[in-house]
């Protein structure tokens, strides 16, 4: 077959030496195979530049570049096909396309997550996106194995697939960032060593999306510790909202929620006002006196305080531990579920009377919690991807001295980042206990 017969490729086919065409006898094979970077405007190529991958097949010499490709994006596969959603009797009526960034993207968070964005389960049935996946040199192979599947599975609503190894390229234009992947605590590491080390990939991604995404950008950070990453990541990225960064607290929540569903005999769709506070680790607190079950506060249904002061917090807060310790591996669906679940909570509005739990910046709270961290709170949002602090909360002793645990804890992984954060020079006097939920 005559390589420039395959529509609508036509510019790039010409472009192959004679001495190539032979390797790519089916072209969408070559394109599989390569990084493709697209050149806009319009939509769409007027010509495709291709990469080439670790160990893969030598890309065919491409001319220089026409003006406008310092814009250029990748993609992969068929995800380089030309499309117009205009035209197609289907599509006309759907949204124009969001930009969703995913880092750790081959990770097995990631493995599970990116499905449900593609399937519509997040932003729903007439919103096509983008998927720009993040890896490392490490990791490439795994990601184009990821991307694979993605083709594989032929969702009609994922237009557009690239993946890359530098966040600069990847976060270009971003609407949302979901950054999952770091380093995971290793036998013998420190916590501040692991601090430091995820610190420094929050602290240049955060780099990377002040200089590249919308300046909208909504960012969730998952990879641990994950309020404290939030935090290097805002402060990185000056010309962000720091409102719009968020640390997933959403998985505790569900946990929560599940436990009290457990003890009071009820299914868990029954059990409201669930605030996680504070650090997503072994001192964040799982708030049973705010929670409500068929609308009646939890203390009233489930009359055990014991129960809830010890049981029902260490079950909620050691969770993610026990779970290691069955399955040998960390949460990986149950954490993509509670992504899907955050991400839904800011698009479209919260129930009334209800509430949401999410890692937010602290910034003239309402509670009296320190500023200038990241720490889980009660919000509530219109379904515009922005929330609100919710005011009417209670508090007693309990609660508190637990707030004020969880807080120093936050404090003291804050001066463990200084130099990450732009505060100066890193203190670390974390406290003994100081774990995250996976580890025990
Ligand atoms: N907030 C929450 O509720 C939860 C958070 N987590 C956290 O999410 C993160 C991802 O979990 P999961 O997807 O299961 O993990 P995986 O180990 O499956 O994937 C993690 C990814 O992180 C990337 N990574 C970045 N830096 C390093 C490094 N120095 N060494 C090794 N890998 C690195 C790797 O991708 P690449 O090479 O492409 O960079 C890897 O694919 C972890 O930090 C975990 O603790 C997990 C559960 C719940
Ligand atoms: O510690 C981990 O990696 C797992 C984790 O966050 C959790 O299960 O909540």
């Amino acid at each position: 077959m005559a390589l420039a017969d395959i529509s609508p490729f036509h510019t790039r086919a010409q472009t192959l030496p004679s001495n190539l065409a032979s390797k790519f006898a089916n072209p969408l094979h070559a394109y599989k195979n390569c990084r493709c970077s697209v050149l806009p405007p319009p939509r769409r190529p007027l010509g495709i530049l291709c990469s080439v991958a670790p160990n893969q097949v030598q890309a065919p010499v491409v001319p220089a570049a026409p003006a406008g490709a310092e814009n250029k994006r990748e993609c992969f596969g068929v995800f380089c096909t030309t499309y117009d959603l205009k035209k197609d009797e289907k599509t006309k009526s759907w949204k124009s396309l969001i930009n969703i960034a995913v880092s750790g993207a081959a990770g097995m968070i990631s493995n599970h997550l990116l499905f449900k964005l593609a399937s519509g389960e997040v932003f729903g049935p007439d919103q096509p996106i983008t998927l720009k996946l993040l890896g490392s040199e490490r990791s490439f192979q795994a990601l184009e194995g990821v991307a694979m599947e993605l083709e594989d599975s032929l969702y009609p609503l994922l237009r557009e697939v690239s993946i890359g190894i530098d966040p600069y390229k990847v976060f270009q234009d971003a609407e949302w960032a979901l950054l999952i992947g770091a380093k995971p605590r290793g036998p013998g590491m420190e916590r501040a060593g692991l601090l430091d080390i995820n610190g420094q990939i929050f602290a240049e991604q955060g780099k990377a999306l002040n200089a590249v995404a919308s300046r909208n950008v909504k960012v969730m950070v998952v990879g641990n510790p994950c309020n404290t990453n939030a935090l290097i990541c805002l402060k990185n990225a000056p010309n962000i909202p720091a409102k719009n960064f968020h640390a997933l607290t959403r998985l505790d929540e569900n946990r929560a929620k599940c436990q009290l569903a457990l003890k009071a005999g009820v299914f868990y769709d029954q059990v409201s006002n669930m605030t996680i506070w504070g650090n997503h680790s072994t001192t964040q607190v799982p708030d049973f006196l705010n929670a409500k079950i068929n609308g009646i506060p939890v203390k009233e249904v489930i009359t055990d305080t014991k129960w809830l002061q010890e049981e029902f917090t260490e079950r909620v807060q050691k969770r993610g531990g026990v779970l290691i310790q069955k399955w040998g591996r960390s949460s990986a669906a149950s954490t993509a579920v509670s992504i899907v679940d955050a991400m839904r909570s800011l698009i479209t509005p919260t129930p009334p009377g209800d509430w949401f739990s999410s890692g937010v910046y602290t910034n003239g709270n309402p509670y009296g919690i320190v500023e200038d961290i990241v720490f889980s709170m009660p919000c509530r949002s219109e379904g515009n991807g922005d929330y609100e602090l919710v005011k009417e909360v209670n508090f007693d002793d309990y609660l508190w001295k637990r707030i004020k645990k969880t807080e120093a804890e936050l404090l003291a992984e804050k001066r463990c980042v200084a130099h990450l954060t732009g505060e100066g020079n890193a203190f670390c006097d974390l406290p003994e206990d100081t774990m995250l939920p996976g580890e025990q």
